[in-house]
């Protein structure tokens, strides 16, 4: 028999939504399945501020020697406190390594949990999170479990039952927490509501791994999307963070990453860095230099810093007016029920609360494109489609 003979066929990942999309001949056909912004045009978007950095690392014609294994120091330092804060008690017990983009920098945090972690090595994760929080932990050799997150009949936070969970579960557990603009709901915690969940896990000694792959996209200001994971480290708890610049530097495709271990004491920080080191030198020796060196341009120069936080701002308040002009629409076209969740909800994704035999009408009957969760990308509407876009969902939920 060949070699291959028992590889099973797998199930199509969530690019299958694209495909479908790519397939469908209608020339008003939207897709909002995939999470990268889109201008009004529904293009993707370059920030100028990345033009201008790459023209500058570009023009500076360095070498393509390799990074060290934990990546370009200019970009990890400037992303740590663009993270933790620049008078951050953490920062001179931190612990971080450059990754490939947010989903690399949780693989780091799940192998480096599995190979260290003194309690079980087992994870819990929102009901719903990220579809792809599983695999990565699971691959990483831990159990993964779920807290309550999401309350379908208020299509909001089900913060009671989080917190009971948080409260249930056995004494030193692994907690994964979005840091802002969850995914997939868009639903966030209040200030509030945080400072309850600190509380929580501090009680059940619980240890915290933050998510932030929305720092900035979320709300349009990078220290607020940042609050819980500072609020945690304010509280005496020492998280790790795992960091994308995916999204609100728009490099979705160059791979900037990083994650970090928030350590006791600069003693505990030596032995932890040399343990991180060893993981990642055989998993793939070092990093991408160009994507990091672009974040570095922007994150160290003051001035295209500040570019580039009015052009996050910008990306985040087309998400928001867009939130509004969909509720807008569906409640001119008389709908009867409360669309109040679209805005309340942050970041690029809205939680419908369409079936899936909803969102499988809006592919089929209206040729409008998203995950069968309900999920919409909100980067994906557009003033030109958004008419039609509420047309089609009041046409099936009517
Ligand atoms: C919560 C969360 N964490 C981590 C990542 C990884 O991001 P990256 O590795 O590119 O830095 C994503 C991206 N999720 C998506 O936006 C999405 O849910 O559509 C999409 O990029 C994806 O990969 O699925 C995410 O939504």
């Amino acid at each position: 028999a060949s070699t291959w003979a028992n590889v099973p066929q797998g199930p199509p990942a969530i690019l299958g939504i694209t495909e479908a999309f790519k397939a469908d001949s209608f020339k008003e056909k939207i897709n909002l399945g995939v999470g990268a912004y889109r201008d009004d045009q529904g293009k993707p978007y370059v920030l100028p501020s990345v033009r201008t950095a790459e023209d500058k690392v570009v023009s500076a014609h360095l070498n393509k020697e390799y990074a060290g294994i934990t990546g370009v120091p200019e970009f990890t330092k400037a992303a740590a406190v663009l993270a933790y804060g620049a008078g951050s008690s953490a920062l001179d017990r931190l612990v971080i390594t450059q990754s490939i983009s947010g989903t690399g920098a949780l693989r780091i945090g799940g192998a480096f949990l599995e190979r260290f972690y003194p309690g079980a090595k087992k994870i819990y994760i929102p009901n719903p999170s990220w579809a792809n929080h599983g695999a990565v932990f699971k691959d990483s050799g831990l159990a993964v479990e779920k807290y309550r997150y999401y309350n379908k009949d208020t299509i909001g936070l089900d913060f009671e039952g989080m917190v009971a969970d948080i409260k249930a579960a056995p004494k030193n557990s692994i907690f994964l927490l979005h840091a802002c603009a969850h995914n997939p709901t868009g639903i966030d915690p209040t200030v509030e509501q945080w400072k309850e969940i600190s509380d929580a896990v501090k009680a059940g000694e619980h240890y915290a791994f933050f998510d932030m792959a929305y720092q900035g996209f979320a709300s349009g200001d990078t220290d607020k999307d940042a609050y819980p994971v500072r609020l945690f480290v304010e509280q005496g708890h020492n998280p790790c963070l795992a960091q994308s610049f995916a999204k609100n530097m728009g490099l979705y495709g160059e791979r900037a990453g990083a994650f970090s271990i928030v350590c006791a004491d600069a003693e505990e920080k030596k032995r932890v860095d040399s343990q991180i080191k060893i993981l990642v030198r055989p998993l793939y020796s070092n990093p991408p230099v160009h994507g990091a060196r672009i974040a570095a341009e922007i994150l160290n120069d003051k001035a295209l810093n500040k570019q580039w936080l009015g052009e996050v701002k910008g990306m985040a308040d087309r998400i928001i007016t867009m939130r509004a002009l969909l509720k807008k629409e569906l409640e001119g076209l008389g709908s009867k029920h409360d669309w109040s969740h679209i805005t309340n909800q942050i970041g690029m994704f809205a939680y419908t609360g369409l079936t899936p035999e909803q969102m499988d009408k809006l592919a089929t009957e209206h040729s409008v494109y998203a995950t069968k969760d309900g999920r919409i990308s909100v980067a994906g509407i557009t003033s030109g489609n958004v008419k039609r876009l509420a047309a089609a969902i009041h046409a099936v939920k009517p």
